[in-house]
């Protein structure tokens, strides 16, 4: 027999649920772009091979992502893809601890325990995203395109997760370093644009060569490129895949970090350094990569850094940025998996 108290305790609680399981779907439905795409992501989670790691601890404050797929130069493969959209749901969740956006911290007593004593250890502000083997990534894996996704139906569902997640990626209370070494092209091109800064080598190649697969950006790189470099810039990067290198980047304002070869994540941690110290001498004794946590190392507030973050990222939540997106996959579609665009992707010798 249940005493009203029990009673009332047990109604308290389920509604409690409830609330936390509709504020979960609100702060998923806020995030994200083009809502639930678990189906996609499944389906494309059984394309290809290759994988994305990411070490929350790589040095204080900051992790690294790193696309593995070295026999194809990083090539992004279905797999790939849906491990991308993975990490970026728990980074969505690692970041609600010790963070000031409402949404998030109203769901704070939900937190998911070991996933937050994760954040509680190295309060992630930062995030470096890599290629394996001193290359970035050199787009869509023409080997699983040429096989699973050709049709119009399959572009879109492609173009559904990878607009979707780098949306999400770019909306996460973290500031992101692009580490471009070698060959960052077509898709690899706009994972660079998803991040908010970029540190490149001599040897670093970002190339748009959409055009030469007759499409226009399909993962949302086309508008972050627009607001990036400005329209006129976009088109001419666009329109003839003309590489961004040392020799123009930091002119174009696309690139903030040139780095010796070799040595682009290394010149992204000392970029975040600043972020993640309270001063340069703090720095100087935290940042060398193997931080000894001594008390003597200050380091920012993390929930300000990524208040800062938020900041930013608020002026792309909202209905006319998600808009220029949707137009973009919308024409992303009406070109992928026409003849053209089916020539190129089987033409290409890869
Ligand atoms: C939304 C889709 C988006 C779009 O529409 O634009 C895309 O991302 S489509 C893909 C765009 N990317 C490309 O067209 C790049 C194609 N690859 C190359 O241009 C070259 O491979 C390059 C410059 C990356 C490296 O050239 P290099 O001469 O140094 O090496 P190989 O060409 O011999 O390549 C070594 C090895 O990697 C395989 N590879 C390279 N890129 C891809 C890829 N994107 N997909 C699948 N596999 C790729 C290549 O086939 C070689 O493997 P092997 O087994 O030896 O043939």
């Amino acid at each position: 027999m249940i005493s009203i108290l029990n009673l009332h305790k047990l109604v308290n609680s389920s509604l409690n649920s409830i609330s936390t399981i509709s504020k979960t779907r609100i702060i998923r439905k806020l995030s994200s772009l083009h809502g639930n795409l678990t189906g996609i992501r499944e389906e494309l989670r059984k394309l290809g091979h290759g994988s994305v790691t990411f070490d929350p601890k790589y040095s204080r404050g900051i992790g690294l992502l790193t696309l593995q797929n070295p026999e194809r130069h990083n090539a992004l493969s279905g797999k790939m893809m849906a491990e991308l959209s993975d990490i970026v749901d728990k980074l969505e969740n690692v970041v609600k601890f010790n963070t000031n956006d409402n949404l998030n911290s109203v769901n704070n007593e939900n937190k998911l325990n070991n996933v937050n004593e994760l954040d509680k250890e190295n309060n992630l502000i930062g995030i470096i995203v890599t290629g394996s083997r001193n290359t970035f990534c050199s787009g869509l894996d023409l080997s699983v395109a040429k096989d699973h996704i050709l049709t119009p139906e399959n572009g879109k569902k492609m173009s559904l997760l990878m607009q979707d997640t780098l949306f999400r990626f770019g909306q996460l209370p973290l500031i992101s370093v692009a580490a471009v070494e070698g060959h960052a092209l077509g898709g690899g091109a706009e994972l660079v644009t998803a991040c908010d800064f970029r540190c490149i080598s001599e040897t670093s190649k970002i190339r748009f060569v959409q055009v030469k697969m007759s499409v226009i950006p399909g993962w949302g790189g086309g508008k972050r490129l627009i607001d990036i470099v400005g329209g006129v810039n976009a088109l001419k990067i666009m329109g003839t895949s003309d590489p961004i290198t040392t020799q123009n980047g930091l002119e174009l304002g696309f690139v903030d970090v040139i780095a010796p070869h070799g040595e682009c994540v290394n010149r992204a941690r000392e970029f975040l350094n600043r972020y993640v110290y309270f001063s340069e001498r703090d720095e100087r004794k935290g940042g060398n990569g193997n931080d000894d946590n001594t008390n003597e190392n200050r380091i920012n507030s993390v929930k300000v850094v990524r208040g800062l973050k938020l900041l930013i990222s608020r002026t792309k939540n909202n209905e006319e940025y998600k808009n220029f997106l949707l137009y973009e996959h919308e024409l992303f579609c009406s070109l992928w998996g026409q003849k053209e665009n089916v020539d190129a992707v089987l033409n290409t010798r890869k």
